[in-house]
């Protein structure tokens, strides 16, 4: 059983009925040109099947309904009964009322439609004029409907009896005449009886049920659907609904049509060209003929029981047609207003027809005759409004399901063949890429085979390399104090005089610039045994043992040299008081004499001693005449000679003795300050006329003599630190030399690394030193330059190792150190941890002083912000202060300590002219240094102190 879609918006799913049709009869049975009459296309031929499953909506014109009049002649029986015929028409399109009643004069006597069939014009004119044009509609896709209506009696189903055939008749004619398209007809028919709807050629069946389907639209559940297999066939089925409708007797009519009758022709066509390709695109469309039951008045049909009963459902009905008619009508009718089709199943079902997508003719039928005047122009009234209909139909194109599964199938081999074409396609591509990466694999495999034989012969090289360094080693320890040897003989400008500055260009800038060896050479002064062997060692190898120690050497000999020219400034001094003394003194006693006489003795010897062949006044000494050195002060050291008092203590206690027995006598007011400009050479002895107006009262020359004793305390004090340090700097020589062979690699200056490794190598002495630094209590100065200077340059490696491994040798000795150059020239050159706690927090108070003096309001404000510190909190600078370098581990307060240290005390942005040199890895020329007397280092005063 298949199902009758009366919705044109959903065709295809009629399509999908159409198939279910198929299945329910023996054989599909298309009709083909052959068994069609002649046809001629006519206007409404505009269909294209070639523009998809449906029109374009825009393709549709509105078309108003179809109306024409037909008139019946009186029958016999209305003749005989003295009707008379009271309507005339003047032209084919103009029915008159001749009857004229004063009562109803609003009422209109001429009436127009589209055409007016005067009585004695047969059903085939009626069709041709009045249907002819819509049916053919369907036959080129577009929805059809004829209906006729009127009431009892008036000759609807005469009418539509007639219209039928002649269509079936045109239908074929137009299908035999089309060889160039396949037609499918399909046929069913039903009845709207008493409001129910039954299957005409199933009347068995029960009432259909009337669905809205929501992809299929309105549908007549169970309604059967036959294909028409040729013209006699549908006449058969035509004649089957004729024997099943309703029909009753009624006063008017012998055979009245009780029913509303549906006969529908489903129209399908599809070019011949296309079904032979294989895709099917069709004109499909529904070409409904409605008879419809007939208005009647009880008056007149003397109904009663059944017949009433069916009358009231007919005028029920009919009276919801004309209501739907009347408001489709309305030219002023919102788009949206509500049209009753719901409100009988005769406009549900013929919803389409009615201001829908279909053609639709309506033929009025009326009776001429006098009695019928009422309905008659009730009749009129309704086809009025009916013309006034409009509809809009469109060229319903669909696909079949077959043939979609047709062409889906072909769509899919194409595919599939596209697919093995690419996949072919693929394969070869993927073969392709195979090959080539197997050629790479094969030029990597080769590359890495060259690499592994570089390696291989590095190895090799760097095997040979370390049995020469073993080899050399071996050869230095056969050589006694050999280590002490390379130091003192690689020791930079510290000896007097120019001979050995070239040997400062040593690193410059990070880099090495000059190995030991030329350096050696450059000197030239010592041609040893060991100096040709040094000279082939390889220049890595050559500086590691001796940079170390060389720097630390540096260090000390620099600090002695500055700490001798404050010697001198002193004995300098305090000669100059005690021949104050002898000149001015006339009544001094022979005791005081003696102790002076004594003091300047001691004083003439202690220049003696220290510039053994040497001029006292500071000319040049070479440094091959140079009787002291460091050697012979390790040497002493490893005696355990280092406590020898020095002569400043002599100087002291001399001075002590002098101090009491000179009561009374007049010294100079006051001691020349260091650096002070006393009027003489710098290297001359001080003249004794000269210093005679310095000479006062004798509480004066107390109050210079304890002067003196302090300045010489203080330098007694400094030579001891002095002595502390060289102590430890000798042990560790001592312990360096001795552990030379077995340390090599440990003294070694860090070898090249590759820039991944020693990124990370790098990182990770950082963190070594940020965790020293703060071990150390070093300068916060001195962390902020190093951090902003050294800041990953693989030639920085030298300046990172050499600072960890000065860190960890401090830590180790627990002597806290500051190497800031600033602290390195003064007294505090070797500071206790409290000392240097000290200088951290003269730092810091120096930076809450120079926060305030060297930043601008808005520099300050966005340092507070950047740390974190409220803008109007208490005590912001010192605050700030005492947070910076507090969290050595912290890789962001590192960076940000530096940058505001530097910034606020150290004015210096990490880009400025602060030289790597600074931190005294760099054997640059020293400064010429002229001093009052050419002191010697102050080993040498050790050595005269234990003389
Ligand atoms: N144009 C006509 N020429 C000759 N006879 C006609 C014509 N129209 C109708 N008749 C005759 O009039 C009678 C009634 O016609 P018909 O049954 O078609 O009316 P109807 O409108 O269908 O009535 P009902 O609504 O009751 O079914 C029939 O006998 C029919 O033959």
């Amino acid at each position: 059983m298949s199902e009758l879609s009366m919705s044109d918006s959903n065709l295809t799913s009629d399509s999908s009925s159409t198939s279910k049709a198929e299945a329910t009869v023996d054989s599909a049975y298309r009709i083909s040109s052959d068994e069609a009459v002649s046809c001629q296309r006519d206007s409404t031929g505009d269909a294209d099947p070639d523009l998809g499953w449906i029109y374009p909506k825009d393709t549709a014109k509105d078309e108003k309904i179809h109306v024409s009049v037909r008139l019946r002649p009186l029958s016999k029986k209305e003749i005989a009964d003295n009707h008379y015929s009271i309507w005339e028409c003047p032209d084919d399109k103009t029915v008159v009322c001749l009857h004229s009643r004063p009562d109803r004069s609003n009422f209109p006597q001429s009436y127009v439609f589209d055409q007016v069939f005067r009585a004695e014009t047969t059903t085939k004119e009626v069709y041709k004029k009045g249907a002819r044009d819509v049916v053919l509609s369907a036959l080129t896709g577009k929805n059809a409907t004829i209906f006729a209506y009127g009431q009892t009696s008036s000759g609807k189903t005469y009418t539509m009896n007639g219209v039928t055939d002649s269509a079936a008749d045109d239908i074929f004619n137009y299908i035999k005449q089309h060889n160039d398209y396949i037609f499918l007809l399909k046929f069913s028919a039903l009845e709207i009886y008493n409001e129910v709807v039954s299957d005409l050629l199933r009347p068995e069946g029960g009432p259909l049920r009337i669905m809205d389907d929501r992809e299929r639209g309105m549908v007549i559940e169970k309604l059967k659907e036959e294909i028409i297999k040729d013209k006699s066939h549908l006449r058969s089925l035509l004649e089957v609904c004729e024997a099943h409708r309703q029909v009753g007797e009624t006063a008017l009519n012998d055979m009245s049509s009780r029913s509303h009758q549906i006969i529908r022709l489903t129209i399908e066509s599809s070019p011949r060209a296309m079904a032979d390709e294989g895709p099917m695109k069709s004109l499909i469309a529904a070409l409904n003929f409605v008879d419809l039951a007939g208005s009647e008045r009880v008056s007149l049909t003397h109904s009663e029981g059944t017949t009433l009963k069916e009358g009231c459902y007919i005028n029920r009905s009919l009276l919801t047609l004309s209501t739907v008619i009347r408001k489709l009508s309305d030219p002023n009718r919102p788009k949206t207003a509500h049209i009753p089709y719901r409100e009988s199943k005769l406009t549900r079902i013929l919803s389409n027809a009615l201001g829908g997508n279909a053609r639709t003719a309506i033929i009025c039928t009326m009776s001429s005759s006098n009695k019928h005047l009422e309905q008659t122009r009730n009749s009129l009234f309704f086809a009025s409004y009916a013309k006034e209909v409009t509809n809009k139909a469109q060229v319903n194109v669909v696909i079949s399901d077959k043939e979609l599964i047709k062409q889906l199938k072909k769509e899919v081999a194409l595919l599939e063949a596209q697919l093995r074409r690419s996949s072919l396609s693929s394969q070869s591509s993927y073969d392709a890429l195979l090959q080539e990466k197997d050629e790479q694999i094969k030029r990597m495999q080769e590359e890495m085979g060259k690499a592994f034989q570089q390696r291989d012969s590095a190895r090799s090289e760097l095997l040979s390399f370390r049995k020469q360094v073993e080899e050399l080693e071996r050869g230095r320890i056969q050589v006694p104090n050999k280590l002490a040897d390379q130091v003192e003989d690689s020791l930079p400008s510290f000896r007097v005089g120019n001979s050995t500055t070239e040997a400062n260009g040593y690193y410059q800038n990070g880099h090495m610039r000059r190995s030991t060896s030329e350096m050696r050479l450059k000197t030239g002064n010592l041609q040893r045994p060991w100096n040709d062997v040094h000279v082939q060692v390889p220049q890595k190898t050559t500086n590691s043992a001796s940079a170390i120690l060389l720097d630390e050497i540096y260090k000390l000999e620099h600090l002695q040299n500055e700490l001798a020219q404050d010697a001198n400034r002193a004995l300098e001094a305090v000669q100059k008081e005690v021949e104050c003394l002898c000149l001015t003194q006339t009544d001094m006693n022979q005791e005081a004499a003696m102790t002076v006489s004594k003091l300047q003795s001691e004083i003439s010897s202690i220049y003696e001693s220290r510039a053994t062949g040497a001029s006292i006044k500071g000319t040049v000494v070479p440094i091959e005449n140079i009787s002291y050195s460091l050697k012979d002060d390790i040497e002493r050291a490893a005696s355990k000679d280092l406590s020898k008092v020095s002569d400043a203590d002599t100087i002291e206690k001399m001075l002590t003795q002098m101090q009491i027995k000179t009561h009374g006598f007049q010294f100079p007011a006051r001691l020349p300050s260091q650096g002070e400009e006393t009027g003489h050479r710098e290297t001359d002895i001080i003249n004794p006329q000269q210093a005679f107006h310095y000479v006062t009262t004798p509480a004066q020359a107390e109050e210079s003599i304890r002067s003196v004793y302090a300045y010489v305390t203080d330098m007694k004090e400094r030579i001891s630190k002095l002595q502390y340090q060289k102590q430890l700097l000798v042990q560790r020589v001592l312990e360096l030399e001795k552990n030379a062979d077995e340390d090599t690699a440990g003294i070694s200056l860090p070898a090249p690394t590759s820039p991944e490794s020693w990124k990370s190598e790098f990182h990770e002495k950082r963190k070594q030193i940020f965790e020293l630094w703060n071990a150390c209590n070093v300068s916060l100065i001195h962390r902020s330059q190093f951090y902003l200077l050294f800041r990953g340059d693989p030639a920085d490696a030298i300046y990172l190792e050499v600072e960890l491994r000065r860190l960890s040798w401090l830590k180790e000795h627990h002597v806290l150190t500051n190497t800031n150059k600033t602290h390195l020239r003064g007294s505090d050159q070797i500071s206790s941890p409290a000392s240097s706690m000290r200088i951290i927090k003269k730092e810091r108070e120096s930076i809450v002083k120079n926060l305030y003096t060297r930043l601008t309001a808005t520099e300050r404000e966005e340092i507070y912000r950047e740390w974190d510190i409220p803008l109007d909190s208490k005590q912001r600078r010192v605050r700030l202060a005492n947070m910076v370098w507090t969290d050595h581990q912290n890789e962001m307060h590192v960076e940000m300590s530096a940058k505001l240290v530097a910034k606020v005390v150290a004015l210096w942005n990490g880009s400025g002219p602060v030289s790597k040199e600074m931190f005294q890895l760099s054997l640059s020329p020293a400064t010429q240094q002229k001093t009052r007397f050419p002191w010697s280092p102050i080993t040498s005063l050790f050595r005269l102190g234990s003389a």
